[in-house]
């Protein structure tokens, strides 16, 4: 659970001044999450949420809130920024960069079944498709490069050999690919089961858009079967991969180059979570209640990776 930074009741009146949305009726600060302090916010006029960004910087920020806007005023399940008296959806809040968005309903599912499955691979075609017309501009944070310098530092820094191993192979093996020449777009880039809210099984809500940014659409599909369509041992499930693969390829066709890189694009998906949970581990930070997802996990869908090819697109 996290809640790195805390909001005063009377801080929070204060705040929501700023918004037309009445007065605070209550708030409560959310356990999930492990980027972000959010809260839930209730007020006269309406049920928020309110992120204060912990390593988010303002000039990152317009980018993420403008393509939540953006694609929330096409009918896409996104939430939508509040905006201040002024206009501004991004504001401050204990010397931290803060937005209030919409609380959307429903809840994220542990075990999915089929027709979740169907509707997350439809919903980030769509995704793929309303984003088109987004002017905004953001490079992956977490892309190529940032794999690199993060796998060169956490191979220096554990002690266990078999990591180091593999992180070095693998990124040697990962020069080989450039996700660049395959059709890009903007991308969720973090479309995992935490970030899909259901009521039964209609997909009500699509959260979490802060590793958004132009990279390549497969990519995209890739983080997201990584994390729906893989069992905890590493094993592959394979009815929920032909679900949610068919369901978005419904959408979005596959380019010649797309299918031979599956392969690859799955392994780079794989190692940007095992790098990310293990840098987590190895440079814990400091909060109130935090939550770090395991590592472990991601090693075991690369090694899968590593070791079997995956079914064709
Ligand atoms: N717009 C929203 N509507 C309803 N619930 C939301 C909304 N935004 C966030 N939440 C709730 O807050 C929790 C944490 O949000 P989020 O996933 O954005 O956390 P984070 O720390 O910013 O990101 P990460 O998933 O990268 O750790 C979600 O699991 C969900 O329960
Ligand atoms: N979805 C990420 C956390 C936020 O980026 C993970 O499961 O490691």
């Amino acid at each position: 659970m996290s809640v790195f930074t805390k909001v005063s009741h009377a801080q929070l009146r204060k705040f929501l001044k700023q918004y037309p949305v009445g007065p605070l009726i209550g708030f409560q600060g959310i356990g999930e999450g492990v980027e972000n302090t959010n809260y839930f916010v209730d007020t006269e006029d309406g049920r928020w949420v309110l992120t204060l960004f912990e390593r988010l910087n303002y000039a990152d920020l317009p980018f993420f809130l403008g393509l939540m806007d953006h694609l929330a005023s096409r009918g896409f399940p996104s939430a939508m920024p509040a905006r201040t008296h002024e206009g501004g959806n991004l504001t401050t809040l204990n010397h931290k960069p803060a937005a209030l968005v919409r609380r959307l309903t429903g809840q994220s599912v542990l075990f999915p079944n089929l027709e979740q499955c169907r509707q997350v691979g439809r919903a980030l075609g769509e995704l793929h498709i309303d984003a088109k017309s987004y002017s905004g501009h953001c490079d992956n944070s977490r892309g190529a490069l940032w794999r690199e310098q993060t796998g060169r530092l956490l191979s220096r820094k554990t002690r266990d050999a078999g990591i180091r191993k593999l992180i070095d192979d693998e990124l040697a093996v990962q020069m080989s690919i450039d996700l660049t020449s395959l059709p890009q777009g903007v991308i969720h880039a973090d479309l995992f089961r935490d970030n899909v809210l259901f009521v039964d099984d209609r997909l009500t809500g699509v959260i979490d858009f802060y590793y958004a940014c132009n990279d390549s659409l497969l990519y995209d599909l890739a983080v997201t079967v990584n994390d729906w369509c893989f069992e905890v041992d590493g094993t592959l499930n394979p009815a929920r991969w032909e679900a949610m693969v068919g369901a978005y390829r419904s959408r979005r066709e596959f380019t010649e180059a797309e299918r031979s890189a599956w392969p690859l694009v799955l392994r780079a998906a794989a190692l940007r979570f095992w790098l990310s949970r293990l840098y987590d581990w190895t440079f814990p930070r400091e909060g109130d209640v935090v939550h770090i997802k395991d590592p472990d996990q991601y090693r075991r869908i690369l090694l899968r990776h590593r070791e079997q090819a995956p079914p064709a697109l």
